[in-house]
């Protein structure tokens, strides 16, 4: 059993209990179900975008404790200082040290660029949750999913005026996502089974990728010179972590990093 079927494992047990102690009602009163979205496609398109999609991240299986200082208020001052395209946010506890509540607070703090809710998507129960906390984007991994709950959940979030952001790693998992146009498709650098990271694998993959998706690299990006590298091959986000979090201050580390970007 891998890291991730135990993730997998442990998040499905886990929603399965809150969903018998959260009415699905409840979670619509939100404030946040009226609010406007921030679309990241937009963000990503925009003439001048940075592509950074900058991430929150205390600590990961790969890792372990990366940051347990920097504070979300700080971060996402930041990172928004940094001019980033967008915010992800990891709220899932046990693995990643992340919080709804952090999510929460970043999206008080930030009123202009998009937030993705960083998870492991198992159940549409999430995905009205994402709303209701204030996120703008969903993650969903094609590796952890059927090709039916990738489309059913897909339409979930799109029904909720929220963007998904489809994850992949192999041909296998893009071949589970029903009809890719205009999709907003991450590539992920990391194996989740292995925490292999390959640089090059976003752009092994790259050419598999209809040109009316958006193509966002993610994971281990340390250099901004591979962001020259990916532009090269039509990728328009990049979503960095480690590289900026791992820093006492992550909000500066990205400035610093977009300020290099050619
Ligand atoms: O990061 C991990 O160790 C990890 C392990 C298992 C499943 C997912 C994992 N990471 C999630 C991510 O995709 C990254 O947080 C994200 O792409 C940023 O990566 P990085 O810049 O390398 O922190």
């Amino acid at each position: 059993m891998t890291i991730l079927d135990k993730i997998i494992a442990f998040k499905k047990k886990e929603i399965a209990k809150i969903k018998a102690e959260i009415p699905v009602k409840k979670l619509v009163e939100s404030p946040n179900f009226g609010r406007t979205v921030f679309s990241l496609k937009k963000s990503l398109l925009e003439v001048g975008s940075t592509g950074i999609i900058a991430e929150y991240k205390r600590q990961s299986p790969s890792k372990g404790i990366i940051n347990d200082k920097a504070t979300i208020a700080e971060v996402t001052n930041g990172y928004l200082d940094a001019n980033v395209a967008a915010q992800s946010i990891l709220t899932d506890t046990s693995f990643f040290g992340g919080t709804m509540a952090d999510l929460m607070e970043a999206r008080v703090i930030n009123q202009q660029k998009p937030i993705l809710r960083k998870d492991f998507i198992v159940d549409g129960f999430q995905i009205v949750e994402a709303k209701a906390i204030g996120a703008d984007v969903i993650l969903l991994i094609a590796s952890c999913l059927t090709a039916t709950e990738l489309k059913n959940y897909g339409n979930l979030a799109t029904d909720l005026g929220l963007e998904v952001l489809y994850e992949v790693h192999t041909q296998e998992d893009l071949d589970k996502i029903n009809d890719l146009d205009n999709k907003i498709i991450g590539i992920n650098n990391r194996n989740l089974k292995t925490f292999e990271v390959d640089l090059d694998h976003s752009i092994k993959l790259s050419s598999q990728i209809p040109d009316t998706c958006l193509k966002v690299s993610e994971s281990g990006i340390s250099d901004p010179k591979i962001i020259t590298g990916l532009k090269e091959f039509g990728f328009q986000g990049f979503l960095i972590g480690e590289n900026f979090m791992k820093t006492e201050n992550p909000g500066e580390a990205c400035q610093e990093f977009i300020s290099q970007i050619r």
